[in-house]
């Protein structure tokens, strides 16, 4: 394919798509645009994108694809602006933001331009961000939800989707309004709790420094996402405060009944609360189906004894096995520790499972 790609914005997400699209279509021209000049140097020479250009309207030149993979609202100003451009007769301009609803508006404004604009969101990523964390299989087998209109092109749609095969995600179509929903319930409410949470223990830290301490697997784990964009994520609450409204108020009611609950002491109505969670939480569709699932993980039991987690890798190592990330968690003296390892694919994370196991660990794929 000899097609020439635009994406504005070279962080995690933009520089993934780039990637992804790059080991399909060796032959196509991706440019990159970022108003921080370092990410864009930065994604030049990581050879993330062919060559950074100096400014929007030179990239939309003849671009047959344009990507906007900046924050919302940023998206929002991009796509002001780009209504003032020269674009392509026929190009498809799409997004990656992780709300739709204001981005398709805007979005819809470039008709008139005779070109065509379709809202996307690829459901999986990172606390990370900058496209030194890119990578061009973050979004295998994650959703990638695109929001057309009924009169959207369908060979437009194609071609979008074909361009975008090499992230080995699933692309599903939904309206805008529903993303917005679903996308508050699964991710925008969660990281709002993670981020409350890490700010009770801030507070609590106050009085008490060592309970930073303590927070250990447990509190780390619920609040890894804690720790990304805080631009990003202004810009989400933002562009999603109906739905996110409704939510905290629903979240709140829960609190009340827990609080309720634990007043009284009721042993039963807490059982059961934790039962029903618990079988909730285990009917979950497994990583090969569900969202929001970008990391392959293993956990192995390991023998507190040294040389153990060389002896791990070291047979990953011989299989050619990427480890993506790899951490240890309740190793306390004298007692079974338990390894977290993170794959790139559920074949790598299969193809782990099969070789430790024959080497005598224990393995299982959640904690
Ligand atoms: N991080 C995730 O997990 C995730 C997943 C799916 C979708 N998204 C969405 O993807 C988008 C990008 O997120 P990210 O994680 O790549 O963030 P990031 O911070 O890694 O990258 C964003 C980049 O956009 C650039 N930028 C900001 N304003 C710009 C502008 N006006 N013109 C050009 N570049 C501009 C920034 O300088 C930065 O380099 C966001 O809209 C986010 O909602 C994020
Ligand atoms: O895995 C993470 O770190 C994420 O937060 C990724 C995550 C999410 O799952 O909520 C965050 C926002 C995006 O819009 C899509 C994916």
């Amino acid at each position: 394919m000899k097609k020439t790609i635009f994406i504005i914005g070279l962080g995690l997400i933009g520089g993934s798509l780039a990637l992804a699209v790059k080991e399909t279509y060796p032959g196509a021209v991706i440019r990159g645009y970022d108003v921080n000049s370092r990410a864009s140097r930065l994604a030049d020479s990581l050879q993330v994108i062919d060559y950074a250009v100096s400014s929007i309207e030179e990239g939309v030149k003849d671009a047959d694809i344009i990507i906007l993979s900046a924050p919302v609202e940023s998206s929002l100003s991009v796509l002001e602006s780009l209504k003032s451009m020269d674009l392509k007769e026929g190009a498809v301009v799409t997004d990656v933001g992780s709300t739709k609803v204001s981005i398709v508006q805007k979005g819809r404004e470039l008709q008139e331009k005779g070109v065509t604009f379709i809202g996307g969101h690829p459901m999986a990523g990172s606390h990370k961000t900058g496209v030194e964390a890119s990578r061009s299989h973050l979004f295998e087998n994650a959703f990638y939800i695109l929001t057309p209109d009924k009169d959207t092109p369908a060979s437009r749609l194609i071609q979008l989707q074909n361009l975008l095969k090499g992230t080995k995600a699933r692309f599903i179509q939904i309206d805008a309004e529903t993303h917005d929903r679903y996308a508050g319930m699964i991710s925008h409410l969660p990281h709002i709790i993670a981020a409350a949470l890490v700010h009770q223990l801030e507070k609590a830290g106050e009085k008490d420094p060592f309970v930073h301490q303590l927070a250990a697997g447990g509190f780390r784990d619920i609040t890894r996402i804690a720790s990304a964009s805080p631009t990003m994520w202004r810009d989400i609450l933002i562009h999603n405060r109906g739905p996110l409204l409704q939510m905290i108020g629903e979240w709140k009611s829960r609190m009340e009944e827990i609080e309720t609950m634990v007043e009284d002491a009721d042993t039963e109505e807490i059982f059961n609360f934790f039962e029903e969670a618990k079988a909730a939480r285990d009917r979950l569709p497994s990583k090969k189906k569900g969202a929001m699932l970008p990391f392959y993980d293993l956990f192995v039991d390991i023998p507190d004894h040294p040389g153990v987690i060389s002896d791990v890798t070291a047979i990953l190592a011989e299989y050619a096995i990427s480890i993506t990330n790899i951490r240890i968690i309740e190793a306390r003296e004298g007692i079974m520790g338990v390894l977290r390892l993170s794959f790139r694919s559920e074949e790598d994370l299969a193809t782990a499972k099969n070789l430790l196991e024959e080497h005598m660990y224990e393995t299982y794929e959640s904690p």
